[in-house]
């Protein structure tokens, strides 16, 4: 899958906004992301309080900001999280991903909307993930309202502690959790491990030639003494992927990024238009669109649909759809509708 966005555009860095009920299992997550090789810069939005999660995040290097593996955490309350994520995001830092863990009383749709209403074209959208804690979930409802509010919105409800449950329970919180949002990707977790490329691409940097044993290593070390529910580990994450060498017609592809299909997380790829010289990038995150032309040196044809708890079948129909048919024609003006999410002065 590596190598599909390589794309001066993907260089946008995704920002994933993990949000969830007080111990829910954020911060697990969290460090388990911190394991999978990618660079990711942590923030943690805790409104001003100091943020026992940035120490956690950070304890093994006594909570200093800069994690050994060249991973960042910082703290950010809404007025400086926007300066916060433009320094995060320059390209001195290299930062795969960018996790911003909100606390669990913050209101996770504020973030979403300053993340998605910036006009740095170096940050990009990674979605809303939402932990949902199994075993305590039922009891909280009723005084939280919230909880059912943001699973709502949520591009991924992560269902963790399914260790602490019994099946019909851990059924019964699956299934509660469509009843409100029918259409997110689900997945459940075991102690925060999610698999990361669910989330971001996770770049292969075997090759980078000799180095230091970091932070990253010892972490992923102490990470084997815990790993008694790894079938959990990667339970229905899936990705469908498309290769087709001619152009995809723009209206059906503009569909299948407004309207993602049911355990859809994210779509990407770089793709040709009808009559349109240029490829183009194009990225999708809970019907988010972004959309730039491709400057990399990967050819174009290639898109992939990354979920959990999709129907695969029917998210491969939905792309072998795709391509322009050789009865078909397309309307000069059929393109607008993907190049409008092209952001001003990139070509449209
Ligand atoms: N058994 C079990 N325990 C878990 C799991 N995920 C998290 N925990 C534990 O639950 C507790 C809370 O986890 P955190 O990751 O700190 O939760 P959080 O959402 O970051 O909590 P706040 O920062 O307080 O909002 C910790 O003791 C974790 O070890 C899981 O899947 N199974």
């Amino acid at each position: 899958m590596r190598g599909v966005c390589d794309g001066p555009r993907m260089s946008a860095v995704p920002v994933i906004v993990l949000s969830g009920f007080l111990g829910a299992g954020k911060t697990t997550m969290v460090n388990h992301l911190l394991r999978s090789g990618a660079r990711i810069g942590v923030v943690v939005n805790d409104f001003g309080a100091v943020s026992v999660d940035a120490l956690l995040v950070a304890g093994s290097v006594d909570g200093a900001v800069r994690l050994g593996n060249g991973c960042i955490c910082c703290t950010a309350d809404a007025d400086t999280l926007g300066d916060v994520l433009a320094g995060l995001v320059s390209p001195s830092v290299a930062l795969d991903a960018i996790v911003v863990e909100t606390s669990g009383l913050a209101e996770p749709v504020a973030v979403v909307r300053m993340i998605t209403g910036s006009a740095d074209p170096r940050i990009g959208y990674g979605g809303l993930v939402y932990v949902v804690d199994a075993e305590n979930v039922d009891a909280l409802r009723p005084d939280h309202p919230e909880i059912d509010r943001h699973v709502a919105v949520a591009d991924l409800v992560a269902v963790s502690k399914v260790d602490r449950v019994d099946d019909a329970r851990r059924d019964a919180v699956l299934a509660g959790v469509r009843s409100v949002n029918p259409t997110a990707a689900v997945t459940e977790v075991v102690d925060g491990r999610i698999d990361p490329s669910l989330l971001l691409d996770v770049p292969d940097r075997r090759d980078d030639g000799p180095r230091q044993l970091e932070l990253a290593d010892l972490l992923a070390a102490d990470s084997h003494d815990h790993s008694g529910h790894s079938d959990h580990a990667h339970a229905r994450y899936a990705s469908v992927a498309l290769t087709a060498g001619g152009a995809l017609h723009p209206r059906r592809l503009a569909a299948l990024l407004e309207r993602p299909p049911t355990g859809a997380y994210r779509i990407k790829g770089v793709v040709r238009l009808p009559g349109r010289r240029g490829p183009l990038v194009v990225h999708a995150v809970g019907g988010f669109v972004d959309v730039a032309p491709h400057r990399g040196r990967s050819s174009a044809g290639d898109l992939v649909v990354i979920g959990a708890g999709m129907n695969t079948e029917e998210v491969r129909a939905v792309l072998d759809d795709l391509p322009v048919r050789d009865d078909e024609s397309v309307d000069g003006r059929a393109e607008i509708a993907v190049t409008r999410y092209l952001r001003t002065g990139e070509g449209r």
